[in-house]
């Protein structure tokens, strides 16, 4: 197993930490445009090696992609990072030029690789990482996004109730921005269901909370956050890479479901080996269903300035 990492600031530097101690593959390429601490951080991580008892051999490269070749996952966290009073689609044209020249370059060596997209606007940049690869199975590009807002869900419940964040499962639907759609419905505390244990009025404000989580961030650090979608990112390769076939919200392409025709948004889906194995269709009520084709509809405007800037 090989994977490569494109981008190795703080989200793909904390990727590839996160990658190496879950002991999942012979080979780990950092690649970044910084010549010197690209190598740097790559021989740092390796040096942790026999401290954290990893087997993976981690290497950086500047802006050389023969280097990926045979990559059977590659992450894409290369780009602008917002800051503060930025959205994230303000991110947009400089950073659909980055992902697209990527996706070419990663395509050209390793064209069967799977490929998972963190660079904002997430949704808008998974789609044009798509469109790049001129003609790859979608199942094989996606993006993340909902590992990370139904994290900072979960953290918020379990804080409210005092219990573990680990006995807290829920899905989440929808963009990567304001409109995202927390689902009260299909959230529960060890199969107890939430809204039994919280009131209405505390769950709205976890679900305010939660759709500028990233927001949060960016105003306490002057940039946005990178332990959680480290962490989030390495979990979708651990599931591709083990097959595990684990149900996790994923941005991906939609060809009819949910009543939506071309364009990638967050969806529970199966991921495994050969990518998204299998999208899931919830059985949503109206208000539901209404968020999900509102939150779609702020999806496709920001694809509209995609598709008018970026040729
Ligand atoms: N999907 C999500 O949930 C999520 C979460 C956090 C961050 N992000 C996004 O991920 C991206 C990276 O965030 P970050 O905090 O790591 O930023 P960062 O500035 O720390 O790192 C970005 C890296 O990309 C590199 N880069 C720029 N152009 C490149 C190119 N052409 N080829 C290779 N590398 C290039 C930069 O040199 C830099 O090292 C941002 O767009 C951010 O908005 C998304
Ligand atoms: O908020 C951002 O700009 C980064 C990322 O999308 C996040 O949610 O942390």
């Amino acid at each position: 197993m090989k994977i490569s990492i494109i981008g190795a600031g703080n989200v793909g530097a904390t990727c590839a930490n996160d990658i190496i101690n879950l002991n999942l593959a012979d080979e780990l390429v950092l690649l970044d445009v910084k010549e010197g601490v690209t190598e740097g951080k790559a021989l740092d991580l390796w040096q942790t090696s026999s401290i954290r008892q990893f087997e993976t051999y981690v290497y950086g490269v500047t802006d050389d992609y023969e280097a990926t070749k045979d990559s059977d996952v590659v992450v894409i966290t290369a780009g602008l990072p917002r800051k503060p009073g930025m959205s994230r689609d303000d991110l947009i044209e400089i950073n659909a030029g980055i992902v697209q020249h990527a996706t070419r370059e990663i395509i050209k060596y390793s064209p069967d690789a799977k490929i998972v997209i963190v660079s904002n606007p997430l949704d808008v940049m998974t789609y044009a990482s798509f469109m790049a690869t001129n003609g790859k199975n979608p199942n094989e590009v996606f993006g993340m996004a909902g590992i990370l807002d139904a994290a900072r869900y979960k953290a918020f419940i379990a804080e409210e109730l005092n219990v573990s964040p680990i006995s807290v499962h829920a899905i989440l639907m929808g963009g990567h921005g304001d409109t995202m759609v927390p689902l009260p419905r299909y959230t529960t505390i060890s199969s107890v269901p939430v809204t039994e244990l919280l009131s209405k009025e505390k769950l709205d404000t976890i679900i305010e909370r939660t759709k500028y989580g990233g927001g949060e961030l960016v105003k306490l650090m002057g940039t946005s956050a990178w332990y959680a979608p480290g962490a989030a990112a390495a979990q979708m390769v651990s599931a591709i890479v083990k097959n595990s076939r684990r149900l996790f919200p994923v941005s991906a392409y939609l060809q009819g479901e949910y009543g939506l025709n071309d364009l990638y948004m967050g969806v529970p889906v199966i991921l495994g080996r050969n990518g998204i194995q299998q999208i899931i269709e919830l059985k949503l009520n109206d208000e539901e269903l209404e968020l999900v084709h509102k939150s779609a509809e702020s999806v496709k405007s920001v694809l509209e300035v995609l598709r008018q800037k970026v040729k």
